[in-house]
């Protein structure tokens, strides 16, 4: 049987959520990955130095037989300098959040006003503190990706030291950035490397394919491949594995994400397997994500195996995308 081997893979975008939650699904995450960009948008978000260590305690708590390692995350404010070099050891990143664009982002950033960020940013800067931002505008929802190019672009030219993580890109316009700017990186989910807007609503409403950016168009999918399946150096895997209770995802007004922590290494391995990339994924998994973000994980060996894998209905209440399907490769083990 057909193997391949992954070793400390890396999810650089994930929500672990709180509560009865995280302890259900960090244990899934823990499984596979080495560690995970922990992103911050708890109600409350985490923003204080006690919140993110309370946070990464129960984090770890969460996971007590696994070794994963929670890269955690600041919500974004204008920090002043005394706060964030208090804090830079805790912290591997910031996520901004325009306001009210996604789940929990009430508190983010209502004016993209480059004055009032400056000190914030150059401090980040000088600190080594990357800026990872949901880039959307409130515009139109199929061109809210690309309508925050020019937002980038701002932040890019204000802040050359920046490095600044354009999170779960969507779009060609994104992927054209890459080469741009020598100081903007990006993640991409699996979801977006498999499905367009005709996926999501074409044909029956799929309330578990349903996430902020939405998946779009089939140049935006090829123009991801594109730049996943290559590796391209500026990209990494970051799942954005958002889960929800089921009641709130298959519901009349369906929250925003797809869960796939359970099944994004498999997922991923089938589709490079299925452009013949089999050779490029450990880059687009891990060592990319280590060189941007300077990060060396705990030695973790994954072997894969291509046979078929039934997707489960649910996990603790949660769907995982393609629940009660056949996805082309499993999990053998992991060491
Ligand atoms: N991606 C989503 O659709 N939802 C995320 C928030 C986010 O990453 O924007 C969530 O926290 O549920
Ligand atoms: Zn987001
Ligand atoms: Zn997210």
């Amino acid at each position: 049987m057909k193997t391949h081997t992954l070793l400390m893979p890396l999810d650089m975008h994930l929500h672990l959520r709180d509560g009865v939650m995280l302890e259900n699904v960090a244990p899934l995450s823990a499984y596979s990955y080495s560690g995970a960009i922990i992103m911050p948008n708890l109600v409350p978000p985490v923003a204080t130095r006690e919140d993110l260590l309370a946070y990464r305690e129960r984090i770890m708590a969460a996971v007590p037989n696994d070794y994963f390692e929670p890269y955690m995350t600041l919500f974004y404010k204008n920090y002043d300098k005394a706060f964030l070099e208090s804090i830079v050891d805790e912290i591997t990143a910031i996520k901004l959040y325009p306001a009210g664009i996604t789940t929990n982002s009430e508190g983010g950033v209502s004016s993209f006003d480059i004055e009032e960020m400056r000190t914030t940013l150059e401090t980040m800067s000088s600190l080594g503190i990357p800026l990872c931002v949901h880039g959307e505008t409130d515009g139109f929802v199929m061109d809210r990706e690309a309508e925050f190019m020019s937002i980038y672009e701002l932040l890019a030219q204000n802040f050359p030291d920046l490095k600044i993580i354009m999170e779960h890109i969507t779009t060609k316009e994104a992927v054209a950035m890459l080469d741009k700017y020598p100081n903007l990186y990006a993640t991409i989910t699996v979801h977006h490397l498999l499905l367009t807007l005709d996926d999501v609503i074409g044909g029956l409403m799929r309330p578990h394919l349903f996430c902020k950016p939405i998946a779009k168009r089939p140049e935006d999918l090829d123009a991801l491949l594109s730049v996943a399946l290559e590796a391209h150096p500026k990209v990494m895997f970051g799942s954005d594995s958002a889960p929800h209770p089921q009641h709130k995802k298959e519901s009349c007004g369906c929250a925003a994400g797809i869960f796939t922590a359970p099944i994004s290494l498999q997922l991923l391995t089938e589709i490079f397997d299925q452009f013949d990339k089999l050779d490029n994924l450990q880059a687009f998994v891990s060592d990319n994500a280590q060189n941007i973000y300077g990060i060396c994980p705990e030695f973790k060996e994954v072997i894969l195996e291509k046979r078929p894998f039934l997707v489960p209905e649910n996990y603790s209440g949660v769907v995982p995308m393609f629940a009660g399907e056949k996805i082309g490769w499993a999990i053998e083990s992991v060491d």
